[in-house]
């Protein structure tokens, strides 16, 4: 088989890393062939980031319907057709992915479908399928793997009947009861919007809390907030088996519970997706399961790098994004530059939604000690939910350290703290100090104010 060469460069995953890559070296000039053997857009706008967000939004609405006489709306009978959202969440999906398609045609780069993999590390090979049969052969004095990474499940009876996220999406019809595995992320999220489109949800954790690694008190919040609107959420239980038939299934625990339910959603993590990727063939290294990559995002290969989630850094769109940028802009602009893995904002978009940008309190303690950090901390009920005498309590959290008075962490629980706290992590990324927060006017009446009327 002839090896086409004629690129400068060839990325492999046509999601959120790569796609800016391969934008960003073509605007430098590079001739760029982008590999997909799914659809363009990858895990964040097909299956990811936004048809989730797009169904935070549907089940918000519910809410919304829910504190309507609060504010002297009477409603008569409502119809909910949870069918008719996903089928608009799919319609926007498909628009935003042949708005994806334009973007690379009008950027001049080369679209090949289908599932590449290293042949050698001088050579890439296109399959229709999988691990199939090579159709065509590349080359090019570059390439960048951007494949991402899939959802990994506990090796248990019964785990076939189970969904993964991906699955969520292709759903048309809701069970009345769902159980949902996992204590992260996209448990917390899909939990909640289960919750808001009238799911009766049981969150089965296997550990003593929700979302580990974030700040305690924040993540008890959540913990706090989910029950409050009637999420069953069973701390230290581990799942054992699933049994029974699509729609009607039995989840059975170690310690003897069975939770009868419709459907079963495991949400325990993800890994790369480096299966079938011939990184032997080409000598790069895989260390725990992820490429090992340089602060340049480069592999043990030095003509090969990756971006994004199949590294394992900080599994975010943004961070995939600016890692893909930063690697065309280094390889084939004028201005080489690293990306900053540290201060990065994140939120988990739950209800009540949590957003967080530094350090939390327990980790601010380990590095400076119990007397090195400050916290401060206002918890109350929105304004918002004054009327309707319901709903989530914030928590607004400012984490200082004592020596300097630099605000180090800066977290919310509560409504609109992803926008909140994309703000503030300007001030907190400049070194803003606890007096430049005291010294900013409130703006009122706000929930964020609260940030800069801490005692
Ligand atoms: C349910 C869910 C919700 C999320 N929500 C958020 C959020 O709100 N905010 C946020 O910042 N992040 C979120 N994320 C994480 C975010 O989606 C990822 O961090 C991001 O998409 C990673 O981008 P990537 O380029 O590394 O990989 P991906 O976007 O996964 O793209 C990889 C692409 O490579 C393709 N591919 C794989 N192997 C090959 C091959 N051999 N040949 C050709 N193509 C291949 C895949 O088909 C895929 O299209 C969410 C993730 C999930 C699962
Ligand atoms: N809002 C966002 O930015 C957003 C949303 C979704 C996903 N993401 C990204 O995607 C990544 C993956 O999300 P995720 O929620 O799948 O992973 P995660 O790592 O956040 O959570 C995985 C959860 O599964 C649990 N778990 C693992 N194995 C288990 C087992 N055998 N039994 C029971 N529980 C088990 C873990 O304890 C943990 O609670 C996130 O880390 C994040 O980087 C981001």
């Amino acid at each position: 088989m002839a090896i086409e060469s004629t690129f400068d460069l060839i990325v492999l995953g046509a999601g959120s890393g790569g796609l800016a890559a391969a934008k960003r070296a073509a605007r430098h000039g590079a001739k760029v062939a982008i590999v997909e053997g799914d659809r363009v857009g990858g895990t964040c706008v097909i299956r990811g980031c936004v048809p989730k967000k797009l169904l935070v939004y549907g089940a918000q609405a519910r809410h919304q319907l829910n504190d309507a006489p609060a504010y002297g709306l009477t409603l008569g009978s409502v119809e909910s057709s949870v069918a008719e959202l996903f089928r608009r969440v799919r319609a926007e999906v498909d628009r935003l992915n042949h708005l994806h398609l334009g973007f690379l045609e009008k950027a001049g780069v080369a679209r090949i479908d289908g599932w590449g993999r290293f042949l050698s590390d001088q050579c890439i090979g296109i399959a229709t399928e999988r691990g199939g049969p090579i159709q065509r052969e590349l080359s090019a004095a570059h390439y960048l793997v951007a494949v991402g990474g899939r959802p990994v499940r506990p090796d248990i009876p019964g785990i076939e009947h189970t969904w993964i996220s991906d699955d969520m999406f292709n759903l048309e019809q809701l069970p009345k009861e769902v159980v949902v595995v996992g204590a992260g992320f996209i448990a917390c999220e899909f939990a909640c919007i289960l919750r808001g489109l009238g799911v009766e949800v049981t969150q089965v954790v296997r550990g003593s809390g929700l979302l580990r690694g974030f700040d305690r008190e924040l993540a008890d919040a959540v913990l706090e907030g989910l029950r409050e609107q009637g999420i069953h959420v069973l701390l230290e239980r581990t799942v054992s088996a699933v049994s029974g038939q699509p729609g009607d299934l039995t989840v059975q625990m170690s310690d003897g519970l069975a939770l009868p339910c419709g459907g079963v959603l495991m949400a325990t993590g993800r890994r790369p997706w480096l299966e079938g990727l011939g990184l032997d063939a080409a000598g790069v290294a895989v260390e725990q399961g992820r490429i090992n990559v340089d602060a340049d995002s480069r592999t043990s290969v030095a003509h090969i790098y990756a971006v994004g989630d199949v590294t394992d850094r900080v599994n975010l769109t943004p961070v995939a994004i600016d890692e893909g940028r930063a690697f065309a802009d280094s390889t084939f602009g004028t201005r080489p530059r690293q990306v900053n893995h540290d201060l990065l904002a994140s939120a988990v978009f739950s209800d009540p939604e949590l957003a967080t940008v530094g350090l939390s309190e327990e980790a601010a303690i380990d590095r400076h000690g119990v007397d090195g950090v400050v916290i401060h901390r206002a918890r109350f009920r929105s304004m918002s939910r004054a009327l309707p005498a319901t709903g989530p309590r914030c928590l607004l959290k400012l984490v200082v350290e004592t020596s300097t008075d630099r605000v180090i962490g800066c977290h919310m629980v509560g409504e609109h703290a992803a926008e909140i706290i994309q703000m503030a992590a300007i001030a907190v990324g400049m070194g803003a100090t606890k007096a430049d927060f005291d010294r900013t006017m409130a703006l009122h009446p706000s929930v964020s104010e609260e940030f800069v009327t801490m005692g």
